[in-house]
C-alpha cells in the first residue's frame, strides 16, 4: 500500500511562488490502477515526480508498505527508486540505443548477469507485445510502440509502483488501447500498483479501479471509480456518463411521472434486466428519460434517468434499491414546480 500524507510542493516562478501540491493525502491499495486526473497544471505530473523520488517534496510524507520514502539521500535514496518505475510524460527513450538497449538501460547498475539481464528484457518486451522490436531503433517505432518500450524499461527493475505521466496523450483511440492494455497487463501478471496521471477519461473508465481529482494542487474528489459514478455532483462520475449529463434537465419530474430519480446499475445482471424487471413486477410504467451506458474495467455501469407511472412506483424503485441499484430521487414536486 502506497499513503501520502500531507504532501507540499511549491515552485519559484517570476510571478512568485506556485504551490503545485497543497497537502495531498492520499492512500492506494496494492496492485491497484489509480487515475490522477485534473486540469492542466493542477499538479499531477508534480505529484508523479515525489512520489517517484525525482523531486522532493517541501513537506509531508510518503510511505511505501509501511516505510517511510520522502528525505531519503544516496544510496537509500537510489534503492527506493529501484522499487518505483516511471514513465515519463512524452519521448523518454535514447535515440541511439536499440529498444532492448533501452529497456536493459535501468539495469546496467543492478547485480545480474548478462544472461539474467537478457532474460528480464526479453520478459518485458514480451509484456508490451515487442519481441520482434528488441533490435530496432527509437525513431525506427510508432508513437505507440516507443510509449509501450517506456513502459517496459520503466518495469525494468521489477518494481512494486509504476507512475505513468499521460501515457496517451495525442494517441488515436487504437494506440491508446493497445498502450492502457499493456499497463493492465503489468498490473495483472506483475502485481504492480499503478499511478497514472491523464487528462483523458478514457483511461479511467477502461483501467482505473480508484481515482484521485486534483485541482490547482488540492485533492478535490477520490474513491472508487465505481462508486463516484453514483455520487451525486461527482465532477469525475459526470464526466465519466457525458450522456448521462445531457439527460439531466429530464432528472426534473416530468407531467405524467409519479416518481422521477437518477439511477445508476452495475453489472451485466442488473443492467440488462433490472427496469424492466422492476416494472412487470410492480405493474408500473417505466420511461427512461436520459442517460446511457459505459463500460468501467469489465462492468458494463448505466445511468438512467427514469420516470415511474403508476400506484405501485414508490415499491418499484424500493425494490431496485434493493436489489443493489443506486437511487437518487429528483427534488419533490410541488404543483408541476420543482421544488428548491
Ligand atoms: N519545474 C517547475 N518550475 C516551476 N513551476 C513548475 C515546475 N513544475 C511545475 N510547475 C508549476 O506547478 C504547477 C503544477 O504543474 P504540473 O506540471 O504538476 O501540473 P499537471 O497537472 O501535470 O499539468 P500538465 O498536464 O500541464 O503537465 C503549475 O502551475 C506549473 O506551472
Amino acid at each position: 500500500m502506497i499513503t501520502l500524507e500531507n504532501l507540499t510542493k511549491s515552485f519559484q516562478q517570476n510571478k512568485g511562488s506556485v504551490r503545485a501540491l497543497d497537502g495531498v493525502s492520499l492512500e492506494i491499495q496494492q496492485a491497484a490502477v489509480c487515475g490522477v486526473v485534473g486540469p492542466a497544471g493542477a499538479g499531477k505530473t508534480t505529484l508523479l515526480r515525489c512520489l517517484g523520488l525525482l523531486d522532493r517534496s517541501d513537506g509531508g510524507s510518503i510511505r511505501m508498505e509501511g516505510a517511510e520514502l520522502s528525505g531519503l539521500d544516496g544510496r537509500d535514496l537510489r534503492a527506493a527508486r529501484r522499487r518505483i518505475g516511471v514513465v515519463p510524460q512524452g519521448d523518454s527513450l535514447l535515440r541511439q540505443r536499440t529498444v532492448a538497449g533501452n529497456v536493459a538501460l535501468p539495469l546496467e547498475s543492478a547485480d545480474l548477469s548478462a544472461s539474467q539481464r537478457r532474460a528480464r528484457v526479453a520478459e518485458l518486451l514480451d509484456l508490451v507485445g515487442l519481441t520482434d522490436k528488441a533490435p530496432v531503433y527509437p525513431d525506427q517505432l510508432s508513437e505507440g510502440q516507443r510509449r509501450r518500450a517506456a513502459v517496459a524499461q520503466a518495469l525494468a527493475t521489477r518494481p512494486s509502483v509504476l507512475l505513468a505521466d499521460e501515457p496517451t496523450a495525442e494517441l488515436d483511440p487504437a494506440t491508446t488501447d493497445a498502450v492502457l492494455t499493456v499497463l493492465d497487463r503489468a498490473r495483472s501478471e506483475l502485481g504492480v500498483t499503478i499511478l497514472v496521471a491523464t487528462e483523458d477519461t478514457a483511461v479511467v473508465r477502461r483501467l482505473a479501479d480508484d481515482v484521485v481529482v486534483l485541482d490547482r494542487g488540492n485533492v478535490v474528489e477520490q474513491g472508487k471509480v465505481l462508486d463516484l459514478v453514483s455520487e451525486p455532483g461527482s465532477r469525475i462520475g459526470s464526466a465519466l456518463f457525458p450522456a448521462a449529463d445531457q439527460g439531466r434537465s429530464a432528472t426534473q419530474p416530468g407531467r405524467g411521472h409519479d416518481v422521477v430519480a437518477e439511477v445508476v446499475l452495475t453489472g451485466f445482471a442488473a443492467v440488462g434486466a433490472l427496469l424492466p424487471e422492476a416494472s412487470s413486477r410492480f405493474d408500473v410504467e417505466l420511461s427512461i428519460l436520459g442517460g446511457g451506458m459505459t463500460r468501467l474495467g469489465d462492468t458494463p455501469v448505466a445511468k438512467f434517468s427514469i420516470g415511474l407511472s403508476g400506484e405501485r412506483s414508490e415499491s418499484a424503485l424500493k425494490w431496485m434499491i434493493d436489489h443493489d441499484a443506486q437511487v437518487h430521487r429528483a427534488p419533490a414536486r410541488v404543483d408541476g414546480v420543482v421544488a428548491a
